[in-house]
């Protein structure tokens, strides 16, 4: 399976949301031939420009964002994960609901991240918390999805692998002040649920905060396939797909799971 991953710059001060979906939306249409292109978190306001969040909200299903990627996924044939939008959700207030669309355009899943970031401030207090792992049979994996802070919180990516996730897909837009938390979990996460995963950040700095970059692809045994530098880049990897399945029955350490062992 070919997998597209595209690290953003995303820089308020150089381009306003819409002038960088339209580049965005190029960006994917570039990506015929690939299977699955990925994009990261709130790549139209950024993770912490919360002041702008309210004005960005939109809907996933026929928002700016959402219209655009739909075109760009249809025209380029790919399945497209297009990282996270700001929901606007009505009464039950915002969310950062992450998109997924089929090769023919169709918006096919929706995910609400679950665990937000910020503690007494930013999204932490101007979102709403999702409630429902999400995963997606693509044609040749089941993806699980997660959002940016749910990577250090390893029982949802067990619900997800138990859900029959194979690829573990987080957009991100990680701060650069925790590169090396970002890296360690990422091989963490793909090691303890032997499953690929595939973390896509941003570049540049959004509400003050620098971001760190450094998109990764890890495979089920914990490798690095593929990581990205400080800047706007794309990795662009073939994943073998099979390599779950072997991993996971060579050293089958999944079956090993003992549940419920109670505290003392
Ligand atoms: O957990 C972290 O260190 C960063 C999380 C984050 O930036 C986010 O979820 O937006």
């Amino acid at each position: 399976m070919r997998v597209s991953l595209i690290q953003l710059a995303v820089d308020p001060a150089a381009e306003s949301p819409d002038e960088r979906r339209e580049r965005v939306a190029g960006l994917v249409r570039a990506e015929r031939g690939s299977d699955l292109v990925v994009l990261p978190e709130l790549w139209t306001t950024g993770a912490f420009a919360s002041p702008h969040f309210l004005h960005e909200a939109e809907s996933p299903a026929d928002g700016p964002t959402s219209r655009l990627m739909s075109a760009a996924a249809r025209d380029a044939g790919v399945w497209l994960h297009a990282g996270s939008i700001i929901e606007q959700g009505g009464e039950d207030g915002l969310f950062n609901t992450s998109l997924v669309f089929d090769p023919s355009g169709k918006l096919v899943r929706t995910y609400r991240k679950i665990h937000l970031f910020g503690f007494d401030e930013g999204e932490a207090v101007l979102m709403t918390a999702g409630r429902e792992p999400v995963t997606l049979a693509l044609p040749e994996t089941v993806i699980g999805l997660a959002t940016c802070y749910d990577l250090r919180f390893p029982e949802l990516f067990r619900a997800l692998v138990d859900a029959g996730a194979e690829t573990l897909v987080v957009p991100a837009g990680w701060p650069a002040a925790r590169r090396a938390h970002w890296t360690l979990l990422a091989q963490a996460r793909a090691v303890e649920d032997q499953a690929y995963v595939l973390a896509v950040g941003t570049a540049g700095t959004n509400g003050g905060v620098e971001q760190a970059g450094y998109s990764i692809a890890v495979d089920p045994w914990g490798e690095v396939l593929a990581e990205a530098g400080a800047e706007e880049e794309i990795l662009r990897l073939d994943l073998d797909m099979e390599r779950v399945a072997r991993t996971r029955k060579e050293f089958p350490a999944l079956r090993n799971r003992v549940l419920g062992v109670p505290c003392s």
